[in-house]
């Protein structure tokens, strides 16, 4: 009785949890915009931009939404360090992948590490929100523009959105969390993660 109980308690009031995995190219604003989800989350003050430095390891935050315990996986960008962003596929649900939509010279480079993701196995069918940061800047480009820069290809099996953001003022951010959480909710990778974890 006291276990059936406890299994309804569990059900009840526990609550999922979420990896998701920050990418982009170094100085696309992803460690600002980690700094940025705390604050509007937490209600914690974040660190401010002019303290942060570019990411040589890994930073993590973790929030919650609903029903839903997010952690937040913030990797460096820098060329050399874009070998280890794979180490962390395997146990991620979801990827936000962070690009400077004010910085179009830089588009080539954010789009070809990009393909690199989305073409890794352990990754499969994560869904991926791209944000196209920075937009508190007058030239920053828009959304839809980023998506025709990039050009993906192959994305029609994977959940995936645009939005535009800004890891300065806050914009856009937390519609597209709530977009990340719905459709982790919905993946089918989430299904395969969690048969993967042995019951508690
Ligand atoms: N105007 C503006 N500047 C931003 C925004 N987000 C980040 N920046 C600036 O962009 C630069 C890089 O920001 P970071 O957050 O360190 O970038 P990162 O992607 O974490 O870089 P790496 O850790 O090297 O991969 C810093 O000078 C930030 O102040 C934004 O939304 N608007
Ligand atoms: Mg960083």
């Amino acid at each position: 009785m006291f276990s059936l109980m406890y299994g309804f308690w569990k059900y009840m009031f526990s609550k999922t949890e979420f990896h998701v995995l920050i990418l982009g190219i170094d100085k696309a604003g992803k460690t600002t915009l980690l700094e940025k989800l705390k604050e509007l989350y937490l209600n914690l003050e974040g660190l401010p931009p002019d303290r942060i430095v570019p990411t040589v390891g890994l930073n993590i935050g973790r929030i919650e939404v609903g029903n839903a315990k997010l952690v937040f996986w913030d990797l460096g960008g820098q060329p050399g360090l874009r070998s280890i962003w794979e180490k962390y596929y395997e146990e991620a649900h979801a990827v936000i992948y962070v690009v400077d939509a004010n910085a179009p010279a830089r588009f080539e480079d954010s789009k070809s590490a990009l393909e690199k993701v989305l073409r890794h196995q352990d990754l499969q069918g994560a869904p991926l929100l791209i944000l196209a940061n920075k937009q508190d800047l007058a030239s920053a480009v828009s959304a839809e523009e980023v998506a025709r820069y990039l050009d993906l290809k192959k994305l029609d099996e994977r959940l995936y959105m645009f939005e535009a953001v800004s890891g300065f003022d806050g914009r856009g951010i937390k519609g597209s969390v709530d977009w990340l959480v719905d459709a982790m909710e919905r993946s089918k990778r989430s299904e395969m993660l969690r048969s993967r974890t042995p019951a508690a």
